[in-house]
């Protein structure tokens, strides 16, 4: 990929090769545009990426690709990713031992284990089907009708007015907490219900090269209009057309796509921001799984469900049981995640390591730290009122994308550049006509 160090001028430039930055560059240049992309870091992916550690592969804190997204089964080749499942089930450690839940979501608490637990009431079963209803309608019923009337309310007031309590409560807040990376119960519940479609429809997985895997694919044949450690500094739209600003010089376009983090847009564009949710992730080798909890279903997303968790972890996952290719043969790749607030110390490596092996029913020792990333805005908040889509739109020359645009997630980012390079495209349209 090129490097910065010319002034260029071009029929649109995107500022950040993230998800959103690479769709929307996409669609751009398959449409006959002149395209560059400014990023500022050494890599495309953005917030999607992954290094290799010692023979693993570390994702930058712990993501899932779910291919039952609408926009990845458009826009992305997903077998050739080689996706590796997650089992569709959650372990949940209570104060009686370990139990092992069909997934909160993608089997709405009714098939399997679930309904034979001995810790789950029948009641809190079907309180739980109240709430995920409209998750299992038409996708567009849901966006249209139930987004709407649902949309001032959090997903705690949601639960409370379902019905939902005791254990089920339990594991499925603390589930949607690692999702959303919001333990207070503050996230829209639409948001939620949204999500809960997508896991009941989908299995969540891993690309068999690692989360990295999927930018890679985005960005094949962009390569050499994307140039690599070129931050833009600022955007001058005091002319009639809007001039970037970088260390190399100025880059002047017709017009200028801003698909950066919600802050960044914020600084260069003017668009408000919502507040991020910050994670922290540790990922550990460990070569003896010995006494594991999750034998029955290796690779679950282990909770602690009891009513005072032990620690700070929302999650842990023996990674590499799930998907093999992430960890050399006969080792194995744990991760736990925490939640981490504003002005909150993230937890130390040996707090969330205690944790993770009591919630996963190992042994802590002998577990060597491979990465931990501290990410505190590693999404945007989704508060209520809760809107699905966002302007894209700042003024005539001028479009910002991002998953700030849309849903914090891999759809939403990917949808946002999508509808960012419509926006492009229509004014290019109206601009000809107008000279035709
Ligand atoms: C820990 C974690 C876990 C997640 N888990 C999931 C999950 O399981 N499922 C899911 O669907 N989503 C998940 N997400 C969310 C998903 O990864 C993001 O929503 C998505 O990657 C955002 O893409 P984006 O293009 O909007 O933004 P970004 O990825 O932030 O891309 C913005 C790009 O702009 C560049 N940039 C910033 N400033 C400048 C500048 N001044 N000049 C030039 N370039 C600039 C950045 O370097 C970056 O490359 C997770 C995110 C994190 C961090």
């Amino acid at each position: 990929m090129g490097r910065a160090g010319r002034e260029v001028e071009a029929d649109v430039v995107v500022v950040g090769a993230g998800l959103a930055g690479l769709r929307c560059a996409r669609v751009l240049v398959d449409a006959g545009l002149d395209v560059v992309v400014l990023e500022a870091t050494d890599r495309v992916g953005g917030r999607v990426r992954t290094d290799r550690v010692d023979g693993f592969l570390v994702d930058h804190g712990f993501q899932l690709l779910n291919p039952a997204y609408p926009a990845v089964r458009r826009w992305v080749d997903v077998d050739a990713l080689a996706l590796q499942a997650f089992p569709a089930g959650v372990l949940a450690r209570t104060e009686q031992g370990a139990e092992l839940l069909a997934d909160p979501l993608r089997e709405l608490g009714l098939t399997g284990r679930t309904a034979r637990s001995v810790a789950v009431r029948p009641r809190e079963v079907l309180a739980l089907l109240r709430w995920a209803r409209p998750a299992v309608g038409r996708g567009r019923e849901l966006a249209d009708r139930v987004v709407p009337r649902r949309g001032d309310l959090t997903l705690r007031d949601s639960l409370d007015r379902a019905g939902v309590h005791g254990l089920l409560r339990r594991v499925l807040e603390r589930f949607l907490a690692g999702v959303l990376l919001d333990a207070s119960g503050a996230t829209a519940d639409a948001y939620a219900l949204l999500l809960a479609r997508t896991f009941a429809t989908g299995t969540p997985a891993l690309p068999a090269d690692g989360m990295a895997a999927l930018p890679a694919q985005l960005a094949a044949g962009l390569e050499d209009r994307v140039r690599l450690r070129c931050p833009v500094e600022g955007i001058d739209t005091s002319r009639d057309e809007p001039v970037l600003l970088t260390a190399d010089g100025a880059t002047r376009a017709r017009h200028v796509v801003v698909a950066t983090d919600g802050a960044t847009a914020h600084r260069l564009a003017g668009t408000p921001t919502p507040s991020p949710r910050g994670v922290v992730t540790q990922w550990w080798a460990v070569d003896d799984l010995a006494g594991r909890r999750d034998a029955l279903a290796p690779g679950v997303l282990a909770v602690d469900a009891r009513t005072r968790p032990t620690g700070p972890a929302v999650n842990a996952a023996v990674v590499s049981s799930a998907a093999p290719s992430y960890a050399p043969a006969g080792r194995h790749l744990v991760q736990a995640s925490a939640v981490v607030g504003p002005g909150a110390a993230p937890p130390s490596e040996g707090r969330m390591r205690r944790h993770a092996a009591d919630l996963l029913g190992l042994a802590d020792t002998g577990w060597g730290e491979l990465a931990r990333h501290e990410l505190p805005r590693a999404l945007p908040a989704q508060p209520v009122p809760f809107a699905v889509r966002r302007p894209v739109v700042v003024r005539p020359g001028l479009v910002v994308c991002g998953d700030h645009r849309d849903t914090a997630s891999i759809q939403g980012a990917l949808v946002s550049g999508q509808r960012a390079a419509r926006a492009v495209l229509g004014s290019r349209d109206r601009d000809r006509a107008d000279h035709a």
